[in-house]
């Protein structure tokens, strides 16, 4: 798709060095996001156990997910592009056009600025979407926060983060009046109000864009780009984005704006937690390479992982000591102790959910495995044998 005009994005997509470069992977793919939502498995998966899919290769990787999250798309300034480039370059041949390298960076698909640059650079990209129930992902997000020195509580955080949406008229939501007609009643009235909400999103409520321009990372107070463009909205929206990243179907419609719909897979964490090995080999025939040949699943270390029971594959989901695995609730009580402001975000993104289904319809994407509804209730973690090891 042709780029748009836009002050995030066509400038600075087009400047990008790695664009630029002609030592860049012939063939890339992404997995976009979204964070939280079983994104470090499935990409561990498609580069440990298939050939022909490759990660980066650093040298002294400096974090935990250093080969699978480049995050050079969604920062400003923009990090080194030599050692983007170089670290596929340490994994394969780059220019092989029977080889794909993948970047598995969560944090571009809520960043509006990433998806204007990728298709800068990589027009032909693969895009890998994980979705996962935004309330669920949400306070998984929050844990790892929490897991890391967060201090805040779920509520404080999600109630602070709506609070700033609203103030900067971004929070997405309907007026209450018609989002209960519309949740109560599936009769003509309600078609029309929903055509009227319809209106009212296109012409009254700004898009993911227009609320999130740009979104970068360690921007810092950085307002302009060098070229004096590009501003950042970082002091505004804080870069967490709990409640913000779980707006999928805003982000989804930002992204068909630069890739054509071939170009998506959207996959769902739910059916990946039912059937790992089905939702791999769909990647693995999106991608264009074989599935037969990929390897059978890694046997477990027993001592890695929290729980000793469940296949295999199930266990890693309790894998110790990598941030982008299942990291124990530190608050064991966190589902009860935090169950209204889980309730409010249920309520809340009642609507955003409905443009996803709605959107998802339009994309087929149903027939590839999504089942269209959201699990009611997030997995409850608390108090369980499996969280018994909790450290
Ligand atoms: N196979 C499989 N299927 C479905 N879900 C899985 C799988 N493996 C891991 N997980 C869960 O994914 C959560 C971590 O997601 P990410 O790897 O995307 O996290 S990160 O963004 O890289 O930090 C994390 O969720 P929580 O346990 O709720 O925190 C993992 O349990």
């Amino acid at each position: 798709k042709p780029l748009q005009q836009d002050r995030c994005c066509l400038k600075d997509s087009a400047k990008t060095p790695v664009a630029l470069s002609p030592r860049k992977p012939k063939n890339m793919a992404f997995i976009i996001g979204a964070q939280k939502s079983g994104t470090t498995f499935l990409f561990d998966e498609l580069v440990k156990r298939h050939p022909h899919i490759k990660s980066r290769e650093i040298k002294e990787p400096g974090r935990i997910n250093d080969e699978k999250e480049a995050h050079y798309f969604n920062m400003l300034p923009l990090p080194n592009a030599e050692r983007y480039i170089q670290a596929f370059e340490n994994a394969a041949n780059t220019q092989n056009t029977t080889l794909t390298f993948i970047d598995g960076t969560p944090d571009y698909m809520h960043t509006p600025s990433a998806a204007c640059r990728i298709a800068g650079a990589f027009p032909e990209a693969k895009l890998i979407v994980l979705l996962r129930d935004p309330v669920a992902r949400a306070l998984s997000h929050w844990n790892m926060f929490r897991v890391f020195g967060g201090k805040k509580g779920f509520e404080e955080e999600v109630g602070d983060e709506l609070a700033m949406m609203r103030k900067k008229g971004c929070s997405f939501e309907l007026p209450p009046t018609l989002a209960g007609s519309i949740s109560s009643s599936p009769s003509a009235d309600a078609v029309e109000l929903a055509n009227e909400v319809q209106w009212k999103r296109d012409k009254r409520i700004p898009s993911y864009n227009a609320c999130f321009r740009c979104t970068f990372g360690r921007c810092g107070t950085l307002k302009r780009s060098e070229e004096g463009s590009v501003s950042c909205v970082l002091d505004e929206f804080p870069l967490l984005g709990y409640v913000r990243r779980g707006l999928y179907a805003y982000q989804l419609e930002w992204w068909m704006k630069f890739f054509s719909e071939d170009q998506f897979l959207i996959l769902n964490q739910e059916q990946m937690e039912k059937d790992p090995e089905f939702v791999i080999k769909k990647a693995i025939t999106f991608l264009g390479q074989d599935p037969n040949l990929l390897a059978p699943p890694e046997d477990l270390d027993a001592s890695n992982l929290i729980s000793g029971r469940g296949s295999s594959v199930v266990k890693g989901f309790h894998k110790k000591n990598a941030s982008g695995w299942s990291l124990p609730m530190r608050d064991k009580n966190a589902t009860q102790v935090y169950a209204r402001a889980i309730e409010d975000l249920y309520r809340y993104f009642a609507h955003p959910n409905q443009e996803l289904y709605a959107l998802l319809k339009t994309l087929k994407v149903a027939a590839n495995g999504w089942t269209g509804e959201f699990p009611k209730e997030p997995k409850n973690k608390s108090g369980t044998e499996d969280n018994d090891e909790d450290e």
